[in-house]
């Protein structure tokens, strides 16, 4: 029974080639094509080449036979030409098989890295927030550039050694059929003891994943730019240095015991092939001795038990090779498997242009996955086409969640999100991202030119377009552009050659003006503003108010001067709405709102 189950999971196992060998051959098809031919040469040179050896050797040996040296020379030499020409040949083979390898190897690499990052972009965003995804992406990265071409290898390895040794262990049936079970039989305690090592190793990678990429996150700390102030300022360098340095230690210790096994029972394995070839050896020298054999047949035999030993052995490496990379391969499928829940439906509708009646929240609720507490509770609320409402409330109460819905980065637990009544699960994902401009408070920095990190806004628009420069001008962040080394052109960041670091407040005119350039039905700003100057803040929303016209606008921010100018501000706490009205209604009703709009304001007296 148990065996079975070994059978079927080695089987299973196996079927992984079949989908690693199609991606390498989508990747190359012409190296792999050309490969394949320089194997199939370099597995039959070797029989050629050795033939050509006994002929010789034989022509040599009949000297004392022959007494014409002329006809010697006359057999001879077209022999010896031809095992020149063999090196030769052999030679050029190897020079060219490394060269496709190393092209295939770079361009499978890429072709890897072009599917790990599409199904990185597809995924849903919840994966992010779960370690268990972490760890497979990380073995899924470490697999999926090499395993596939290595396979590949591998298999072109197999195939050339698999020619060479059936060619040497003709050769040596044709002395006793003896020699090749002996053969067999010195291989397979190396073969049992890699593939138990490769299943050992394999366990060992996935328990330690965590470990490895926590050690990594210290280094990343440690490296990275992001905490490089906070590092040297709090003094956490050593700190950290040392909890990378004990991780790393843990994972050395764990791997020393594993490669220390291996090593014993490599040694075992050697010693047990090394006794049983040893004796085939003592026979051929016994068969010559006898005059059973000639000098010819005695290079002859040398030579192909040598050689079949070679080819057996780098048979054996390349089968349990295999045998591990499909083993492997289950971390880079594992990642390529996960399959997105936040797609469009099969018959989306289409999302309306212009919306008429808007957004509405019903009964909304959510929970984050694996999370008891939940983040929404019992949300409705609505916003209209032109009309501009204010989320506030504490830290944690809900409001950027709120958002990641209405973006579809997450779906509700219960209730539903409609746009001119329609569920957002029925319209098409990227055309309701198309209709939504959203800034949220962790905005991205992209290391790339100002007008770059504008563009990324609309990049359905030409890449030099006008309305770039229009959009700078709405969020504030055309005079900070216009006086960089380069104006447009400037690369932001630090990062590459030539780059201009901006302050955190002018990053933030940047982002602001890449929201303003989509051209969408939907505006949402998270925190737009918290770390401009009052001007600029008053600015902004100046040209907000103009700028959003038809447009559906929904504001959150902790500055309650600013949400005055809300149609309606929805006051959440705790995942629920508490309070909602404009500002004149809020405060008259003396609630949480007028609290902490009073506290706001005193606060800003006392200042
Ligand atoms: N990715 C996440 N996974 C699990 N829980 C989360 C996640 N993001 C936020 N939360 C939790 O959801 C709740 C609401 O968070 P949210 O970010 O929506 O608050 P917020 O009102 O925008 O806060 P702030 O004013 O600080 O930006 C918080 O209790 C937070 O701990």
């Amino acid at each position: 029974m148990q065996f079975a189950a070994k059978l079927n999971a080695f089987i299973q196992n196996t079927q992984r080639l079949i989908p690693a060998l199609r991606l390498v051959w989508q990747s190359s098809p012409r190296w792999t094509i050309l490969r394949l031919l320089l194997v199939t040469c370099q597995g039959f040179l070797p029989l050629i080449s050795i033939y050509l050896v006994k002929l010789l050797v034989d022509a040599l040996t009949h000297r004392t036979t022959i007494s014409n040296p002329q006809l010697i020379l006359q057999q001879s030499t077209p022999l010896l030409v031809g095992v020149i020409g063999v090196t030769l040949i052999t030679l050029i083979c190897k020079t060219f098989s490394d060269l496709v390898n190393t092209a295939q190897t770079q361009r499978v690499s890429d072709h890897m890295r072009s599917i790990l990052h599409a199904k990185s972009i597809s995924i849903d965003l919840a994966y992010y927030e779960n370690p268990q995804y972490h760890d497979t992406l990380q073995r899924a990265q470490q697999e999926a550039t090499t395993r596939p071409n290595q396979i590949l290898t591998r298999l072109a390895q197999a195939g050339q050694n698999g020619i060479s040794l059936v060619a040497m262990v003709g050769l040596l049936l044709t002395l006793h059929w003896g020699i090749s079970i002996i053969l067999l039989l010195a291989a397979m305690p190396t073969i049992l003891v890699r593939l138990r090592h490769i299943r050992r190793l394999y366990h060992w990678q996935r328990i330690w994943t965590p470990v490895e990429r926590q050690s990594m996150y210290f280094s990343w700390l440690i490296i990275g730019e992001m905490f490089a102030k906070e590092i040297r300022l709090f003094g956490l360098g050593d700190l950290f240095s040392q909890r990378f340095d004990q991780l790393r230690k843990k994972i050395y210790n764990a791997k020393l015991q594993l490669i220390i096994q291996r090593s014993l029972s490599f040694l075992a394995a050697q010693l047990v092939a090394g006794m049983l070839v040893g004796s085939v050896y003592g026979w051929i020298f016994h068969q010559t001795l006898d005059g059973s054999l000639n000098l010819g047949d005695l290079v002859l035999y040398h030579q192909a038990l040598q050689r079949g030993q070679g080819a057996l052995k780098s048979l054996t490496s390349s089968l349990s090779g295999l045998y591990e990379d499909n083993l492997f391969l289950a971390n880079l499928y594992e990642f390529l498997d996960l399959t997105p829940t936040i797609i469009s439906p099969a018959s989306p509708k289409a999302i309306p242009v212009p919306m008429r009646q808007g957004i509405v929240l019903d009964r909304v609720s959510f929970s984050y996955a694996d999370s008891s507490r939940q983040a929404l509770h019992d949300i409705s609320l609505s916003v209209k086409p032109g009309e501009t409402i204010a989320l506030v409330g504490e830290n944690g109460s809900g409001k950027t969640t709120l958002i990641k819905l209405l973006c579809r980065l997450y779906d509700p637990t219960n209730g539903r999100i409609t746009v001119d009544g329609m569920d957002l699960r029925d319209l098409n994902l990227t055309e309701l991202r198309q209709q939504i401009s959203v800034i949220f408070q962790d905005y991205a920095k992209y290391y790339l030119s100002a007008q770059d990190n504008i563009w990324l806004g609309n990049i359905h628009l030409p890449p030099s377009d006008s309305a770039i420069v229009a959009a700078a001008k709405q969020s504030g962040a055309h005079d900070v552009i216009t006086r960089l080394p380069q104006g447009y052109d400037t690369m932001l960041g630090k990062l590459f050659n030539d780059g201009e670091e901006l302050s955190i407040g002018q990053w933030q005119k940047v982002a602001l003006a890449r929201a303003f350039l989509r051209e969408s039905q939907v505006i949402v700003l998270d925190e737009p503003t918290s770390a401009m100057d009052p001007k600029a803040e008053y600015e902004v929303f100046k040209t907000f108010r103009e700028l959003i016209q038809d447009q559906a606008a929904i504001l959150i921010t902790h500055r309650l001067s600013t949400v005055r100018m809300a149609d309606r501000i929805y006051v959440m706490d705790s995942g629920r709405i508490v309070e909602s009205g404009s500002h004149d209604q809020l405060m008259a009703m003396q609630g949480t709102y007028a609290h902490l709009f009073n506290t706001q304001a005193q606060n800003y007296v006392l200042a």
